[in-house]
């Protein structure tokens, strides 16, 4: 079944374009809506107690729509909001579709398509287009003529072309403006192995090797990244995707959900890449989240089902229904948190006659920027009670509270996140546990181990003891050589821990290593008599050194 460009084209169904030509008729031409600068003084005058502009990454989708709501348009509506951007649409095709397959499709006239492209991008400060099902090659066209007059950050381009059921959703003749004019122009393109083979005339791809030498042929039509997507492989055990910058491959592996839950997946991966960009993210990072987003979605919706067809759509909002439902926690990570790390440690706190309450209180008095609860000999029940005071504390200070080790604790008390050790369970783990929404930490003393956290979906990464340590038994020094090894290799940010106090910690700081973006601390802080004159003591020397 091949998209004509103006009309029904499903053989299924009549030949009427009555809708287009409602859709056409319905809206008489108004005035384009004024720029934004213009509007936005004019919405500010208006009302004296204008509040604070909140930035909002907005990603425009220029896509099909699909009637059963997994795919296309309304996948990206979700997957969008779900990574907090704002997603508007241009429909360049309506489909009927549902989980058996495409039954039929109607073009948007490409002159109408041109029109919205027109409306979003001339008002809505576009951030990052992404695109899907695009039918023909005038659509192609009037795509790359309007991303001309009105250029965005970034262009996300997902090359649909067959759907998972084996309808076609864009005509053969289409590849060649494909390759020649948009690819060009895109920041980066994401096929599956089918879509990388017929935009090579039909190159086999059986391996992770021809991936790569597909992707490297396909990065020479013009986009900056490309990313093979191999969830088609069935052979293999996990999915492995090959991304190359033109430089290096990297293969990025996740695992394999056993569900027919998979509609939407590509559709999905390419927004919630555009979202990452609009929040400004980097590429590598941007399409990480987005892998792991589409993993976790998978795992939470792999029993759902909806519809006879053999392939179902997923739930994109799957966190909403994930204990403690997200509420109240911090919108998201910023690795300048690990400027200064408290640690707390249970033995210091009785030593010193505190509470744990007491302690990060005076922490967060003091100056530090994220609190980890490390409790190690505390009754379950005493630590819950005292996790549950700390997040209150830490909410109303805008500063993030993590569990050391323990995942049911985090969950039961709502913290900020996790910090996990290579014996305690895996990030990948804890993660499909806590949702997108919250801040895991890995200890890593090796480069594996950071490229291993950074897989495994982690959000930074402790490395460490850059000293000798009495608080943790038995741990391994790394010196500034082994932090400086982890730092350069890491992908993820880094704070150094071990030994850190008021002496040093300027010299480490000082290193200027790559991701180093602050130390983490326990007996400099909480073994002493004043936790808050420590704390403010060593948040002076951090800014002072951060500062030369
Ligand atoms: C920020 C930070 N980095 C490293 C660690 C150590 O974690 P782990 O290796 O799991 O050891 P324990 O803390 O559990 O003894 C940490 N806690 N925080
Ligand atoms: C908890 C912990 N983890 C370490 C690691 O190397 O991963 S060192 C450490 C203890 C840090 O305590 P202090 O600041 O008192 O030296
Ligand atoms: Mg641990």
């Amino acid at each position: 079944m091949a998209a004509a460009p103006q009309q029904s084209v499903h053989p299924s169904l009549p030949s009427s374009t009555s809708t287009l030509r409602l859709l056409i008729s319905s809206s008489p031409r108004r005035p384009p809506p004024p720029p934004p600068r213009a509007r936005r003084y004019n919405r500010l005058a208006a009302s004296a107690s204008a509040a604070r502009e909140m930035p909002w990454p907005h990603v425009l989708t220029v896509a099909g729509s699909d009637s059963g709501g997994g795919a296309g348009i309304q996948a990206d509506i979700k997957a969008c909001a779900a990574l907090g951007a704002y997603c508007s649409s241009v429909v360049t095709a309506v489909t009927a579709q549902n989980t058996a397959g495409v039954q039929g499709i109607h073009v948007v006239p490409e002159e109408f398509i041109r029109e919205q492209l027109n409306s979003v991008l001339s008002d809505m400060s576009v951030d990052v287009v992404k695109t899907g099902m695009l039918p023909s090659i005038g659509v192609v066209r009037v795509l790359c003529e309007s991303l001309k007059k009105f250029p965005v950050k970034a262009l996300v381009v997902d090359p649909v072309m067959v759907s998972t059921s084996g309808d076609i959703l864009s005509e053969s003749s289409t590849l060649s403006v494909y390759r020649d004019e948009l690819f060009a122009m895109a920041d980066i393109v994401t096929p599956n192995v089918k879509e990388a083979s017929r935009l090579l005339g039909g190159v086999s791809l059986r391996t992770v090797s021809d991936m790569r030498n597909a992707a490297e042929s396909i990065y020479k039509f013009g986009p900056k990244h490309v990313l093979v997507k191999g969830g088609d492989m069935l052979e293999s055990s996990d999915a492995t995707d090959v991304f190359f910058d033109g430089k290096e491959f990297i293969e990025l592996h996740a695992h394999r959900i056993k569900t027919h839950n998979t509609h939407g997946t590509g559709c999905t991966l390419a927004s919630c890449i555009a979202s990452e960009l609009a929040k400004g993210a980097t590429m590598l990072h941007a399409v990480q989240v987005a892998k792991n987003f589409v993993e976790s979605a998978l795992h939470h919706s792999k029993d759902l089902v909806i519809g006879n067809g053999p392939q179902g759509p997923f739930d994109h909002l799957f966190k909403l229904k994930c204990p403690p439902y997200n509420v109240g926690s911090q919108p998201s990570f910023k690795p300048d948190q690990l400027f200064l790390y408290a640690v707390t440690d249970s033995g210091m706190n009785k030593k010193w006659g505190r509470s744990i309450k007491e302690a990060v209180q005076a922490a967060i008095e003091g100056g530090a920027t994220i609190v980890q609860l490390r409790e190690k000999d505390s009754e379950t029940r005493e630590f819950l009670e005292a996790a549950k005071a700390c997040m209150e504390i830490c909410k109303s200070s805008g500063v993030p509270l993590l569990i050391n080790d323990r995942v049911d604790i985090a969950l039961a008390c709502n913290a900020d996140g996790v910090h996990v050790g290579q014996s305690d369970m895996s990030a990948h783990e804890v993660r499909e546990l806590l949702g997108p929404g919250k801040i895991i930490g890995v200890s890593c003393k090796t480069p594996a181990q950071a490229q291993q956290a950074w897989n495994d979906g982690a959000d930074y990464i402790g490395c460490g003891g850059v000293f000798p340590t009495s608080t943790k038994a038995n741990n391994p020094t790394l010196g500034f050589d082994g932090l400086k090894t982890v730092c350069l290799a890491s992908k993820l940010p880094v704070v150094a821990i071990g030994g850190i106090n008021a002496s040093n910690a300027g010299s480490v700081m000082e290193l200027g290593l790559p991701n180093l973006k602050g130390v983490a601390v326990v007996s400099a802080l909480f073994d002493r008599p004043s936790v808050v004159a420590e704390t403010r003591n060593m948040k002076s020397i951090l800014t002072n050194t951060s500062r030369t």
